[in-house]
């Protein structure tokens, strides 16, 4: 193709996760002319393959457990319940699907060229894309926006790529429940699935080469989302470092040997050791377009990249992977492209673990804020104190903050019970509008809420 073959368009954006779509539409609603490339999945992997379709699964281990706690709460159900293996599948892809949908018309509505195929750059802010229905087109962009996302890591242990293991996106085709599961890695995605597929009735193993689960938690925390896991019936197994994986003649078990020779074993094996950026056959080079040392594309705090006016978004530019700080990316780069300055360095960008119930974060750890040289003091609650907590009969959890002693400003917050994702927010808000804690604490709070608990969590720093 040569140079008259070019299509010039205002933005380019290649993959369609959560920044790019997120541009791509409002860019194109405000007139730009936009070209958006997706490789396969439309809307991007949170809603395919993520977030979407394992809270939808969550949801359901959720109302299982609620089912089969409904005789003590008053409540009577006929037989005992049970997964149902291919209405849970149905729902999940019901609720995907909806999603899928739902982004399909919205492309559509929002004006923008949304192109179903896979781009590779030739040149300066120009990819060929080819696409799903067998054209080839050259398309240069103003500005182009790179937002490809990540994929599973592999790990490289002898053995495994013919054990036909599975990792987050194969196992959610739901082609079988084990009985019994090996889960290689505790970090997000190990700790969210053992949670589910323990509550859904499969013994799981959780192989985790560290001394602690989620590394990135206090000890603490981390020791209480192990205890969780353990009391659904979880086989926690820290410490436990894999050297080899094989799978038995006739798809017989898959069996993990560890570095101290014990061997491990279970019917399928789920490797959930962390996501790579996806930049391989993207010709970036051709763009001018660096990466880091760890392979992620190179920004600075305006997620410029090094190539002039290609930016990049989400999970490949080394953004925290959460679809959250993806969007946040979207309104950095909305603000950057019109001229404004923003950036990412500071912003605060909280977490939530999905396990049941989940642990949730935003700030410094205690162990983070140490580090930095505050002086903390450290709040506690177990859930069973929140009288909310009581009326639906939460018991497993506890929250955790920090506070600066010299400032009382809250430094970061650890929740672990129902709920608690939502409930992370008013910590947020509050850190975001730098309320001393006495002012969470004194603040009237609807009762019967968690959000109560606020008052009750900074009351123990009296
Ligand atoms: C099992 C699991 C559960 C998760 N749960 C949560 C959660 O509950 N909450 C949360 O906040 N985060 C969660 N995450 C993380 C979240 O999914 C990611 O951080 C987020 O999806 C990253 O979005 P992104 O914008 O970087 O791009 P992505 O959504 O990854 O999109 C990138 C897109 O680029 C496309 N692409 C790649 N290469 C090309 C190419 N050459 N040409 C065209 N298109 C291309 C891909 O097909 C993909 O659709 C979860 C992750 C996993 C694995
Ligand atoms: N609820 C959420 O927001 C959510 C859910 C799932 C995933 N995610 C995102 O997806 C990303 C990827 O998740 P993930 O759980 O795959 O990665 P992760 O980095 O969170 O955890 C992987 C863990 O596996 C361990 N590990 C690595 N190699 C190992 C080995 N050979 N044997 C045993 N343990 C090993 C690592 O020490 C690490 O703790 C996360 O960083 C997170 O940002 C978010």
């Amino acid at each position: 193709m040569s140079e008259h073959d070019i299509e010039d368009v205002d933005l380019l954006v290649v993959g369609g996760g959560k920044a790019g779509k997120s541009l791509a539409m409002d860019r194109a609603k405000a007139g730009w002319q936009v070209v958006m490339v997706e490789r396969d999945k439309i809307g991007g992997t949170c809603i395919n393959v993520a977030c979407i379709p394992t809270k939808t699964l969550v949801g359901s281990a959720r109302n299982l457990l609620a089912a089969h706690h409904a005789a003590e709460r008053g409540v009577e159900i006929d037989g005992e319940p049970a997964i149902d293996l291919a209405r849970l599948r149905a729902h999940k892809d019901g609720v995907v699907g909806a999603m899928v949908n739902a982004h399909v018309k919205l492309f559509a509505d929002s004006g923008m060229d949304f192109i179903l195929g896979t781009a590779r750059f030739v040149g300066e802010r120009t990819a060929e894309i080819r696409t799903d229905d067998g054209r080839n087109r050259l398309v240069r962009g103003r500005d182009v926006v790179v937002n490809t996302g990540t994929t599973p890591v592999m790990p490289d242990l002898p053995g495994i790529s013919e054990a036909k293991v599975w990792n987050s996106e194969t196992i959610l085709h739901l082609e079988r429940l084990p009985d019994r599961l090996l889960i290689l890695g505790g970090g997000y995605v190990g700790c969210e699935f053992a949670s589910m597929l323990a509550v859904f009735g499969t013994r799981v193993t959780l192989l985790h080469g560290r001394d602690q689960l989620l590394p990135g938690e206090d000890p603490d925390v981390a020791a209480l989302v192990a205890d969780v896991l353990v009391d659904q019936g979880v086989d926690v197994r820290l410490g436990a470092r894999v050297s080899a994986v094989r799978r038995e003649p006739g798809h017989g078990d898959v069996v993990a040997t560890l570095v101290d020779g014990a061997e491990v074993r279970a019917q399928e094996l789920l490797v959930a050791t962390g996501r790579a950026p996806v930049t391989a056959d993207l010709g970036l080079g051709a763009a001018g377009v660096e990466l880091t040392r760890r392979g992620f594309i190179a920004v600075d705090d305006h997620l410029r990249t090094t190539a002039d006016h290609v930016w990049a978004a989400g999970d490949v530019a080394g953004s925290p992977q959460f679809t959250h700080a993806s969007w946040n990316d979207f309104r950095v780069l909305r603000a950057n492209l019109a001229g404004r300055d923003a950036v990412t360095a500071g912003r605060l960008v909280p977490h939530t673990v999905f396990t049941t119930p989940e642990l949730a974060r935003v700030g410094l750890t205690e162990t983070e804020a140490r580090a930095q040289g505050h002086d903390v003091r450290v709040a506690r609650l177990p859930v069973t104190a929140i009288p909310r907590a009581k009326t639906s009969h939460d018991s497993v959890g506890v929250w955790k903050a920090v506070v600066d002693a010299a400032t009382d400003q809250i430094l970061g917050a650890a929740l672990l019970g129902n709920n608690a994702g939502e409930v992370i927010s008013a910590v947020q808000m509050a850190m975001l509008g730098g309320l001393p804690y006495q002012q969470v604490r004194d603040a009237v709070l609807t009762h019967p809420t968690m959000g109560e608990g606020l008052n009750l969590l900074f009351d123990s720093l009296d």
